[in-house]
């Protein structure tokens, strides 16, 4: 699967977490940065991350700030995502069988890793339901 992470200083390491953890899955990951903990904006990661799934079809993003409210209105900002900001696996299932969500937000300052792991493990392995969803998703755009 396709996949691409950006963060702000505040989820740098749970980014580098879970990049290397996709990796060793054998997934293909985009780390689009930050590489270090030097403060930056989460706008400017967000409309990145947005950018980059709006251009690759299929990709799936996950987006990671302090909160993971911040990121997830950035990322939200670009017709072409759905993001949605969890904080636990049924959340993020539900993202995806209802709402097509294909990107998924998570707070580093909220979240422990193993959580973090399930959130992203359920995003990644839940389809889109359609059906009567489509119609909602649709509307969305
Ligand atoms: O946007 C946020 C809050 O909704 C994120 O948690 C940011 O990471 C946070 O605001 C960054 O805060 P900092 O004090 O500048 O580290």
């Amino acid at each position: 699967m396709r996949i691409a992470l950006a963060s702000d200083h505040a989820g740098v390491e749970l980014k580098s977490t879970l990049t290397d953890w996709l990796k060793d899955a054998r997934h293909d990951v985009t780390d689009l940065g930050p590489n270090s903990t030097d403060s930056v904006d989460y706008p400017d990661y967000g409309k990145a991350l947005a950018d980059h799934i709006a251009s690759n079809e299929g990709t799936m993003g996950i987006a990671i700030c302090g909160s993971g409210i911040g990121i997830s209105i950035a990322v939200n900002r670009n017709p072409a995502c759905r993001c949605a900001r969890v904080s636990e696996p049924l959340s993020a299932a539900l993202a995806r069988q209802h709402n097509d969500a294909n990107v998924v937000a998570i707070g580093e300052r909220l979240t422990g890793v193993d959580m973090a792991k399930a959130i992203v493990t359920a995003f990644l392995t839940t389809e889109f339901e359609g059906g009567r969803h489509q119609r909602r998703v649709d509307k969305l755009s």
